[in-house]
């Protein structure tokens, strides 16, 4: 593994985490990146709250971080096990240098493992952030020696994380920790080979421990976690499963879910992923608010209009559009990812960065949504377009979508929360496929100046009072960007204003690669902690609030507004937002 520089923030943290020096002060500890960051956030938060997650209640040994079992000397332990060793000493905790992790992909063959999964566990390979015993298992129905599977991988693969075009011989080693293991997803024989197949890269270790990644269609959720958790849960470790969406359909399906999968894993070896929550722009929402004095004092009504989220994509469910067809676009974007950033951006200060403080302020504020309304919701689908030299095809023309389908490819909605804080600001989001562009941003339109002294100056340079507020926005993607929208004088003679941006363009202000959203939630899945995933009374909420107003659209075949692909989306939202006296942002501002 990596040796690191003597006296470098990385080397102070081993230092400090096998007791030879205090604790680093944080600074340093930033510098390293998110995850150095995260994994001290979590010792810190782990001193206040013991670790819950291990399925086999065991009493854990605790022996001092010394040599490795393969004798290798503890300067080059990875980072994360030279981290987390400072935490050896506590009870439930994992010492890397004593304790192995398989990583078993289930359903290895898919489209997201090779999208996603293979390529944030090896950049995270690359950082030094797996445990040094470390090994990914793939498990499906394909038929793959190790060889296929290390190959199919293999193409999957890029190096974000150096300047340069090749992770050198990271690529190799890592493809060398890579096995396959084909099976039945119902049949708890095949489990058993597998767990039997693992054990192998998890002798001489005091404790193996496990996480399998649910990578499959919803269907065989519960099968996988009934086989996995009685033929393949580590036998001295700790067992975490990371479930994928969609969690249900509506509130029954979804508790239905939960009463199958808590029949096999308890709550705390769940982790449901929401990959927003893993964005980098997402995890700094709660720094923007509570580590700023300005930010947090504005965050109401009294000085907050509207605030708008909105994600758009440029291109259709081409080649998804079976799966699309059965949930649409609500379901799919607004009631996880949206939803989601809303209750971060509006919940009340957590007691604590603690996952159970932070979802506890989330649930809350899930609580204090008013029930939704048709007359609040606008649904669309698009339809084909001849553009030059090309046709773009429209929902319908996909063969895996039924004839006649009403599913929604767009949709707007009107949220309102009733407590003391937010009550009357409307919480505009809106979600689309094969719209203009493809951009998902945050934006925070703030009352106008109360008697401004130069609003006759705005609208004499054709800027209204509306347009000219200032406005906070959060671009999550692409291009991460913070900018703060104010009324500015032009720089000369007299006195004339224009609106321009207080510009933090992550791209212009910091040199790093950001990390893709499943490699800090896959490392926060093997640290344990929970802060990213969502908690099941979060999801109890989030179906209370959507499965009415779902059924009504269902049940009453509201017909979707068609809108051409490639444009901007159906009227209907400009109407629903002028309902409330507001102008999306992203129409306003289509040059930014
Ligand atoms: N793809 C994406 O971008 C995203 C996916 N997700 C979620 O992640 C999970 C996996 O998605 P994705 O990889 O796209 O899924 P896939 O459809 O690619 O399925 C994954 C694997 O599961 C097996 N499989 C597929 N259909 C069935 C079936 N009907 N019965 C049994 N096994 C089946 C196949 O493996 P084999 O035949 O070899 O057994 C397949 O390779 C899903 O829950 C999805 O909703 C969430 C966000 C984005
Ligand atoms: O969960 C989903 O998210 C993607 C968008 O994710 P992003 O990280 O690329 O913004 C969306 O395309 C897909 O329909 C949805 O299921």
């Amino acid at each position: 593994m990596r040796s690191l520089r003597p006296g470098s923030e990385l080397e102070t943290l081993r230092r400090w985490s096998l007791g030879a020096s205090s604790p680093p002060a944080c600074r340093a500890i930033h510098k390293t990146g998110g995850g150095a960051q995260r994994l001290h956030q979590r010792q810190e938060s782990s001193r206040r709250q013991p670790s819950v997650s291990c399925v086999i209640a065991s009493p854990v040994d605790i022996e001092p971080a010394a040599n490795t079992s393969n004798g290798t000397a503890p300067a080059e332990v990875s980072n994360v096990a030279a981290q987390l060793s400072a935490s050896a000493a506590e009870p439930g905790k994992t010492d890397w240098t004593q304790e192995t992790l398989s990583v078993v992909v289930v359903g290895a063959s898919g489209d997201l493992a090779r999208k996603k999964i293979y390529p944030a566990l090896f950049a995270l390979y690359v950082e030094d952030m797996l445990p040094e015993n470390f090994s990914v298992y793939g498990y499906a129905r394909s038929k793959m020696s190790d060889e296929e599977f290390r190959d199919y991988i293999g193409g999957s693969l890029t190096c974000r994380v150096t300047d340069e075009d090749s992770c050198g011989d990271k690529y190799d080693t890592f493809l060398e920790r890579c096995y396959y293991q084909p099976g039945q997803y119902s049949d708890e024989s095949d489990f058993k080979a597998l767990s039997e197949r693992m054990t192998g890269t998890e002798k001489d270790r005091k404790k193996a421990n496990r996480i399998f990644y649910l990578s499959i269609p919803p269907s065989i959720f519960t099968a996988v976690a009934g086989c996995a958790s009685k033929a393949a849960s580590s036998p001295s470790g700790w067992t975490r499963v990371i479930v994928e969406k969609p969690f249900g359909k509506d509130s029954e399906s979804f508790a239905q879910l939960e009463r199958e999968l808590s029949n096999f894993l308890t709550e705390d070896q769940m982790y449901r992923i929401d990959h927003y929550l893993g964005k980098e722009l997402i995890e700094n929402l709660t720094v923007l608010r509570f580590a700023n004095l300005v930010f947090e004092p504005l965050w109401s009504r009294n000085y907050i209009r509207n605030v708008q989220v909105i994600f758009s994509e440029d291109f259709g469910t081409e080649g998804r559009g079976g799966y699309f067809d059965q949930y649409g676009i609500i379901r799919d974007v607004i009631q996880n990812h949206l939803l989601q950033i809303v209750s971060l951006f509006a919940m009340e200060a957590p007691v604590s960065l603690d996952a159970e403080h932070i979802r506890n302020e989330k649930v809350k504020v899930l609580h204090c949504m008013k029930q939704l309304t048709l007359d609040d919701v606008v649904v669309g689908q698009y339809r084909g377009r001849q553009g030059k030299g090309h046709s773009y095809p429209g929902y319908l023309d996909d063969d895996t979508v039924p004839p006649g389908s009403l599913c929604p490819t767009f949709a707007a909605v009107a949220l309102f929360i009733n407590n003391a804080r937010w009550d009357g600001v409307p919480f505009l989001l809106k979600a689309g496929k094969a719209l203009a562009n493809r951009r998902t941003e945050i934006r925070v339109q703030f009352r106008n100046v109360p008697g401004n002294l130069f609003s006759d100056r705005l609208s004499l340079n054709g800027m209204d009072l509306d347009r000219s507020t200032n406005e906070l926005v959060m671009r999550i993607q692409p291009n991460e960007a913070i900018y703060l929208k104010i009324n500015n004088k032009i720089p000369g003679l007299g006195m004339k204003l224009d609106t321009t941006k207080l510009d933090l363009t992550y791209k212009q202000r910091y040199n790093v690669h950001l990390p893709d959203a499943y490699e800090r939630l896959i490392l926060d899945v093997v640290n344990g902690d929970k802060r990213l995933f969502i908690r099941n009374d979060e999801l109890d909420a989030a179906w209370a609030l959507f499965t009415p107003i779902l059924k009504e659209i269902e049940s009453k075949k509201v017909q979707p507004e068609l809108y051409p692909y490639g444009s901007r989306g159906p009227v209907g939202s400009h109407y629903l937002a002028s309902k409330y006296g507001v102008r999306w942002g992203d129409i306003l501002s289509a040059d930014e």
